[in-house]
């Protein structure tokens, strides 16, 4: 079983991490047999599996519903629950109710979008006993402040507020910090300032694992996948191979190249 202390025994050792979005049971299991290390119960689900053009109509009750599936087909991995957009913003008293309806339906750690307000939050879940990831960088529920899905944290002043978010949460005790779509320098300069994991999404190679969305890599997304994302069925006759391949290419350090970084 993988559980917190395995992945800080990785990053010390220098032992990448990866980790992909799952959904439900039967891909959880195939996941799971083929090495991957941390299953995401993504909020992304609701533009790949619901339609939708973002994650923000995604509820609490579906990430349950989600997670508890992909709990029940999971033995090794670690299991990451997003907290859903509306869950966990008002109050840390709001977040605890929601996040530890998620560890109920089998989550391990849940995972929250959010920098420097969010870190009062992130200490109220971790003292009471629930592991937190927090994803900084570009935050998909906040993509109408943003005004669309685009690079993150490009010049000094952004670059050195990213940096100060992802120390402030692992001072609050965040077990993990994913990046995703920001500068491979900067990814690479936050891996280097943090004693916890970091794990990347479109963030360079020198993070200490990657996350992908699972119908990105086996290329059945029917919307547009981002750049940073790659399709492994590519040279593959099954899943099971894809999979393989991608884990392969994340423990090795060959994926993400330059073509999939920013
Ligand atoms: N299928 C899927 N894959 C994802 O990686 C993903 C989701 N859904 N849903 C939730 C978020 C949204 N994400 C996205 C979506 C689009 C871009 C995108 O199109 N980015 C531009 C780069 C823009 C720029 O250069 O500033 C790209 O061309 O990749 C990035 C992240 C990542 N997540
Ligand atoms: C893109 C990943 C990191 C995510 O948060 C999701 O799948 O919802
Ligand atoms: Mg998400």
């Amino acid at each position: 079983m993988i559980t917190l202390s395995t992945l800080q025994k990785m990053k010390k050792e220098q032992q990448k991490i990866a980790m992909l979005t799952c959904y439900e049971a039967s891909f959880a299991t195939l996941l799971d047999e083929a090495g991957v290390d941390i299953l995401l119960i993504g909020d992304s689900l609701g533009m790949t599996v619901q339609g939708h053009f973002s994650t923000l109509p995604v509820t609490l009750e579906q990430m349950c519903y989600h997670t508890e599936i992909v709990a029940r087909g999971t033995k090794n991995a670690l299991v990451l629950a997003d907290l859903s957009f509306g869950s966990y913003q008002k109050s840390k008293e709001q977040a605890f109710d929601s996040a530890s309806k998620l560890m109920a339906a089998g989550a391990h750690m849940v995972k929250l979008e959010g920098g420097s307000y969010m870190v009062e939050t992130t200490r109220f879940l971790q003292e009471r006993g629930i592991p937190v990831c927090t994803h900084l960088g570009l935050t998909p529920q906040s993509v109408n402040a943003f005004g669309g899905y685009k690079v993150q944290g490009k010049g000094d002043s952004a670059a050195k507020q990213l940096l100060e978010d992802a120390k402030q949460h692992e001072q609050a005790g965040a077990a993990m910090i994913l990046m995703e779509c920001i500068p491979a320098s900067l990814a690479k300069e936050v891996t280097a300032a943090l004693h916890c994991p970091t794990i990347g999404i479109g963030a360079g190679v020198d993070c200490d694992g990657q996350v992908l969305v699972l119908h990105d890599m086996i290329g059945i997304y029917a919307g547009k996948s981002p750049k940073f994302s790659k399709n492994f069925m590519e040279g593959q006759t099954s899943i099971q191979g894809a999979i393989s391949a991608y884990v392969k290419a994340v423990k090795d350090g060959t994926f993400p190249s330059l073509e999939h970084s920013f």
